[in-house]
């Protein structure tokens, strides 16, 4: 039993056992809380102590407002607007050699579209609340934090961050690190270590392995934090048919060790589709594994309050370890872990991409706590997207799963055609091709998000049924894909 008289999983024991190893061996590694001095007259010492994170001080609306719908805009210098037509997306060094240029000349003609490609998905880098809070972090206290947070560069800020989004994902602790793909590998290299440091140097045996369970569409942070991980020698890598839940009972069935990890994406993002949360709890209580979820794009996107995925699909208190990004909804920058206590002591004191790597500049951490606190209070944008979602589906007949919409058209050609044609009507998407994707399955990947309107569903669904003739469903294109792509 714990201090709160709940019964201890057997993976906190395992690591409540591995953790005193590297006590002794002088590798574990505390945070170290400081503040950075607050610039301006009258500013005393210990200001900087005095900094408050009042969510009730920060202004949030309750409906789209003007300067939301910058967010859903792009300009595009007009030569490279006219390159796009031409077919730049086949990449070539002439091209790469052209679009230098343009980015050196300087132009002033723009080509303003409406932006479908990019993950702000709640409209959030328009904010002024953020803006704001963003503006006083730098006036106050400049742009560190002048360290890894290890040395010197763990602020008050963020802190505070860290503990906004261990509350917003239910979870004991949080640790901040560089990127979202920084995090996914801090915590596959941090898994990787605990077989190795318990056996001291001892080569484990096969029995004694952590095995690793990976959806085959994973992403690709994820792929080579496991790669790092399986060098390190205390794991057995598996890899699932994508979201095939028949395939990782399977696997998990014939696997006689007894420590399991399943790792997956919650919402993939090149196919918008969601892992199967509830059979993921399901077998999570008869396989008794580690789950840790990725849910990069469904954090303050989905579930009542923004807590991701997991809080969508009730199931929060089944993911262990909880990976996100501030850089996709919340319009920053930088990654995080949600966890217990102990797995953030292992994961600070393992994860080689935490340690060895600064965290985001003070203004950013403040950008970030100001945009959990509008993701949080300003629930219509939540209630935007799914609207756009239902009304994409309805117009086109696409079954639209997520708010990254997959449309696939199969042959690469044929999706640059089609992306032509999006241009020339004033939106701005990406096609997508081998290897991102598995062969034969190129796509326009479509983002929605809360400050479209329907006015431009309605403008995008006509392009898109006249010239996408081969629609075809998305999962079975997939489902037997399970070479790691890239
Ligand atoms: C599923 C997933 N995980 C992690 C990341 C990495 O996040 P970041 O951009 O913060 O490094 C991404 C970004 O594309 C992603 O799609």
């Amino acid at each position: 039993m714990d201090s709160t008289g709940k019964m201890k999983s057997s993976w906190n024991m395992y690591i409540e056992e591995a953790l005193p190893k590297l006590e002794s061996r002088n590798m574990f590694t505390p945070l170290r809380p400081m503040n950075i001095p607050i610039a301006g007259e009258g500013a005393g010492e210990g200001e900087g102590a005095q900094t408050k994170f009042d969510e009730d001080e920060y202004q949030t609306y309750d409906e789209i407002q003007p300067w939301d719908r910058l967010a859903a805009q792009i300009e595009l210098p007009h030569s490279f607007f006219q390159r796009l037509l031409n077919g730049v997306e086949l990449v070539s060094k002439y091209e790469l050699q052209e679009n230098e240029r343009i980015c050196s000349n300087q132009e002033t003609e723009y080509k303003k579209l409406i932006l479908f490609a990019g993950n702000d998905f709640l409209g959030l880098s328009r904010h002024p609340t953020i803006a704001k809070a963003t503006a006083k972090a730098a006036v106050e206290q400049g742009t560190g934090p002048r360290g890894s947070p290890l040395i010197c560069g763990y602020t008050n800020y963020h802190m505070a961050l860290e503990s906004s989004l261990a509350k917003l994902k239910k979870k004991e602790a949080c640790l901040l690190c560089t990127s979202g793909f920084g995090a996914n590998m801090a915590v596959m290299v941090a898994i990787g270590s605990i077989v190795p440091v318990l056996c001291e140097g001892r080569r484990p045996t096969k029995e004694e392995k952590v095995s690793v369970f990976s959806d085959a569409l994973n992403h690709a942070s994820i792929v080579d934090g496991l790669k790092l991980a399986d060098r390190l020698g205390g794991v057995e890598l598996f890899m699932y048919k994508h979201c095939d839940m028949s395939h990782l009972d399977a696997l998990l069935t014939n696997c006689k060790n007894t420590r399991k990890v399943v790792v997956t994406d919650s919402l993939f993002s090149m196919d918008g589709d969601i892992a199967p949360m509830a059979e993921l709890a399901q077998l999570r209580k008869k396989h008794g594994f580690l789950w840790v979820l990725d849910d990069a794009h469904g954090t303050f996107v989905w579930g009542k309050n923004g807590g991701g995925l997991a809080e969508e699909f009730n199931c929060e208190y089944d993911v262990d370890i909880s990976i996100g990004t501030l850089s996709k909804a919340a319009s920053s920058l930088g990654g995080f872990v949600t966890c217990s206590k102990i797995w953030k002591q292992w994961i600070q004191s393992r994860g080689r991409s935490f340690i060895f790597s600064t965290i985001a500049p003070v203004p950013l951490a403040a950008a970030s706590y100001a945009s959990v606190v509008v993701a949080k209070k300003e629930t219509w944008r939540r209630r935007e997207i799914q609207n756009r979602m239902k009304e994409l589906q309805a117009l086109t007949g696409i079954p639209v799963k997520s708010q990254i919409v997959c449309v696939i058209i199969g042959d690469m050609m044929q999706a640059i055609k089609t992306n032509h044609e999006l241009l020339k009507s004033g939106f701005y998407c990406v096609a997508v091709g081998p290897p991102a994707v598995a062969p034969n399955t190129a796509r326009l990947r479509l983002t929605l998000t809360a400050v479209h309107t329907s006015e431009d569903i309605k403008r995008l669904a006509a392009i898109i049924s006249k010239y996408v003739k081969f629609q075809v469903p998305r999962s079975s294109n997939c489902s037997d894909y399970i070479t790691p792509r890239l």
